[in-house]
């Protein structure tokens, strides 16, 4: 009697699906294009299931507005992907932790003291300098190839190197890149194996129980890979903790290892200390999570912009006029230039490098825009669709910075058409940090160099389909013939 009075439960629609399998299929290659793809026949909240996983979809700016304003405490938690559980990861992890007391207090560490806005300011020194020296390597690059540069070079592997050796001097004090640097080539190479293994598809994601197997081997690789870079981080680790102890103090702002090793609890809720494991799990989470995100978002920059010769001279001409042809670019002046701060806008909202944002978990049943949403239902926010909504952009498709030009729209969390950092309680903890670098890094480029498409590539046929990884990268890397800007 009981059961037959329960109401039934409703849930999203959901396309259909096969058995065991669920609607895996319908993920590849393009998750993200997939699931926008549902979004006319289904409506704003799609249903999946994914092998046996329960998972919500967010499509549009309307039901984002919903999840993360009225329901962002109930879908807190994460789901963590299988490769991620390798060594440990997921527990030290503040990305792919679950929700709790650990996370918060990892958080809140961050958010003090290495993303605050007076740290991001004291540091602005370290971020120029790691753009001066990419400045330079395009300069000897070119110098090299002179002979084939009409082939033009592979900006991406720049970018790489601009946005890693950032991370280097916020979190370690450590120029990664200097060739005097013992470990910073093979951190750099075990580093870059961790993000391939963690950006492949991987079935034992939806199969629990297939997991004891990992059939594609991606968790023995990323052992093996996270084992090597988990090492070099614990040497950086026991490196400093050396330095302490002989007080030989020489970094003139505090880093964030730093702030790590002083974490003494907050007396109310937490571990007392960071165990040492979870401070080379943290190590390793800044680079993964700061470094390709930035990179590949810059590399979109170019690329949209060099299809766009028009754009491209607005944003060198307002250059010219707030640096002056022979001033000093510094990070600061970007904040006076809206044309620049427009296109980093228009490319976040057409290439949101984290397209379906990180995978969110429902810590308890909730109701959901009249849904019945199960606990431990896995969410995906479709950050890439929503910014092609076309109830909240006009001609969502088009390359447009000017629509951001008296806007007061921003990627801060607050407009939900706009979500590339997502929202809410999870909402990227570095944008701070990633806002200066983006600007800083497209500036100095445009200002230093002009640039043209390489290989005999025209704005027409410059190939923009993208690539899936841990980020979303363009399918062939970007490759430009810089020209050194004259006075
Ligand atoms: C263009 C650059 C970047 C983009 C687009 C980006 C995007 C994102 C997104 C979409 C999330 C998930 C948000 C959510 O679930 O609502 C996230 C989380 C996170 N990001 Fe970023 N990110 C960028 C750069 C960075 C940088 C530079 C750092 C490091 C300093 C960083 C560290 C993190 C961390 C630690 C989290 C997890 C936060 C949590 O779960 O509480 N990100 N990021």
């Amino acid at each position: 009697f009981l059961l037959s009075r329960r109401k039934p439960t409703k849930l999203p629609p959901q396309p259909p699906a096969w058995p065991v399998i669920g609607n895996i299929l319908d993920l590849w290659p393009a998750p993200h294009r997939n699931l926008h793809s549902f979004r006319a026949e289904h409506g704003p909240v799609t249903w999946l299931k994914l092998g046996s996983l329960n998972t919500m979809v967010i499509q549009s700016a309307q039901a984002a507005a919903e999840f993360f304003k009225g329901h962002d405490l109930a879908f807190a938690d994460r789901k963590c992907p299988h490769a991620l559980t390798a060594l440990g990861y997921d527990q030290g992890s503040l990305a792919f932790g679950r929700y709790g007391s650990y996370w918060r207090v990892l958080r809140r560490l961050c958010s003090a003291e290495l993303l605050v806005n007076k740290r991001i300011n004291e540091t602005a020194h370290l971020r120029q300098k790691c753009a001066d020296s990419v400045i330079a390597y395009v300069e000897e690059e070119v110098a090299a190839k002179r002979a084939t540069i009409e082939q033009g070079i592979d900006l991406s592997h720049f970018l790489f190197l601009l946005t890693f050796n950032v991370m280097g001097n916020m979190v370690l004090s450590r120029d990664l890149l200097d060739p005097q640097s013992k470990d910073g080539p093979e951190f750099f190479d075990a580093m870059n194996r961790v993000m391939e293994w963690a950006g492949k598809p991987n079935v034992s994601d939806f199969t629990p129980w297939l997991r004891w197997w990992d059939p594609q081997g991606i968790k023995a690789g990323m052992t093996k890979d996270m084992g090597r870079a988990m090492k070099i981080a614990e040497g950086f680790v026991k490196e400093r903790l050396e330095e302490r102890k002989l007080g030989g103090e020489t970094r003139a702002t505090k880093d964030f290892l730093d702030a790590m090793l002083d974490y003494e609890g907050d007396g109310k809720e937490g571990p007392p200390k960071i165990s040492l494991q979870n401070v080379n799990v943290i190590i390793l989470e800044m680079f993964f999570a700061g470094a390709e995100s930035t990179s590949s978002t810059i590399e979109w920059m170019m690329a949209e912009l060099l299809r766009q010769p028009e754009s491209m001279k607005k944003a060198k001409d307002e250059l010219d006029q707030v640096v002056g042809l022979n001033g000093k670019l510094e990070e600061s002046g970007t904040e006076k230039m809206p044309f620049l701060q427009a296109v980093v806008k228009e490319t976040l909202r057409l290439h949101p490098p984290v397209p379906l944002l990180l995978p969110r978990n429902t810590l308890k049943e909730t109701n959901f825009m009249g849904f019945d949403i199960p606990k431990d239902t896995m969410v995906y926010v479709n950050a890439w669709g929503i910014g092609r909504d076309p109830d909240a952009w006009e001609d969502p498709l088009a390359f447009k910075p000017e629509r951001f030009l008296g806007s007061n729209i921003d990627y801060k969390g607050q407009n939900f058409e706009l979500i590339p950092f997502g929202s809410g309680r999870r909402m990227c903890v570095g944008l701070s940090l990633a806002h200066r670098v983006l600007h800083l890094a497209l500036a100095s480029l445009l200002y230093r160099f002009d640039w043209e498409l390489g290989s005999g590539l025209t704005p027409e046929t410059l190939d923009m389909r993208e690539r899936s990884g841990i980020t979303l990268r363009m399918l062939h890397p970007l490759k430009v013939i810089p020209k050194k800007r004259s006075a």
